[in-house]
């Protein structure tokens, strides 16, 4: 389980993450959703150590968030982290390298399923493809914690599709899964819990079942019904 209390983050004293608490449980896929700047990004990166908090704390599974349990986390940015002359299949040996949860086959196989040649460098792949590349390689870690920012932004319909097919196939028992979208509608028919995040606060946590059987609503009729707007 991951907790976090009170997690704030200041930028230049101006607020990105207010306060947040909140518990994700294992073996449940959750969906940060929110408006541009509403602090998603900024929590997603404190939980994977690239910021630090200003304020508050975060364990897993009862551990104060370490380096060493920094090494359970995987996390793919929004922006490309591969450097463009570097090839598919160099990119697959850079994770190996880094990461020691790192299943050299899954990725290999993953990458087979998208037919992009391994020799094929960073700076020839569009950007779609460029991210089903990096999607491909932060599932093929064996991490606690995957937390995916925007893993569908730019990428079409169908890629989104084979993106989603890897999250189902990669998620176990004993994993989180935490991604941001603005995709509202299609997170819908595989997410368990939504986190709406409004001017760095968690402002409701619904479960999307539970929605729909209580309340008769989609996660983007209860969008709506907090930001008075359609997507964003
Ligand atoms: N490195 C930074 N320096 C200063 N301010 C920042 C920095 N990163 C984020 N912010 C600010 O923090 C707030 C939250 O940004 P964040 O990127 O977390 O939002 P987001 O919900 O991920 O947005 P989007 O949906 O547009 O990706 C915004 O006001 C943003 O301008």
């Amino acid at each position: 389980m991951l907790q976090s209390t009170k997690l704030s983050k200041k930028y230049n004293g101006k607020i990105a993450l207010d306060h947040v608490d909140v518990e994700l449980l294992d073996g449940k896929i959750y969906a940060l959703l929110g408006p541009n700047g509403s602090g998603k990004t900024t929590f997603m990166k404190i939980l994977s150590g690239l910021t630090r908090e200003s304020e508050g704390e975060v364990t897993l599974d009862g551990e104060a968030l370490s380096m060493k349990s920094r090494a359970l986390v995987a996390y793919l940015p929004t922006e490309s982290h591969a450097y463009p002359f570097m090839t598919v299949g160099e990119f697959g040996e850079y994770y190996k390298k880094f990461f020691t949860d790192f299943q050299e086959t899954r990725y290999t196989e993953l990458i087979r399923r998208m037919e992009i040649p391994f020799k094929t460098p960073f700076k020839v792949l569009s950007s779609g493809m460029d991210k089903k590349v990096r999607v491909a390689a932060t599932l093929s870690r064996d991490a606690k914690l995957l937390i995916l920012d925007e893993p569908f932004n730019g990428v079409d319909l169908l890629a989104r599709e084979e993106i989603v097919k890897m999250i189902l196939e990669v998620m176990a028992e004993d994993k989180i899964i935490l991604l941001s979208s603005h995709l509202v509608e299609e997170v819908e028919s595989y997410v368990n819990t939504a986190l709406f995040f409004s001017e760095g606060r968690l402002i409701a946590k619904e479960d999307v079942e539970e929605l729909r059987s209580s309340r008769g609503m989609a996660l983007t009729d209860r969008y709506r019904e907090l930001f008075g707007k359609v997507g964003d």
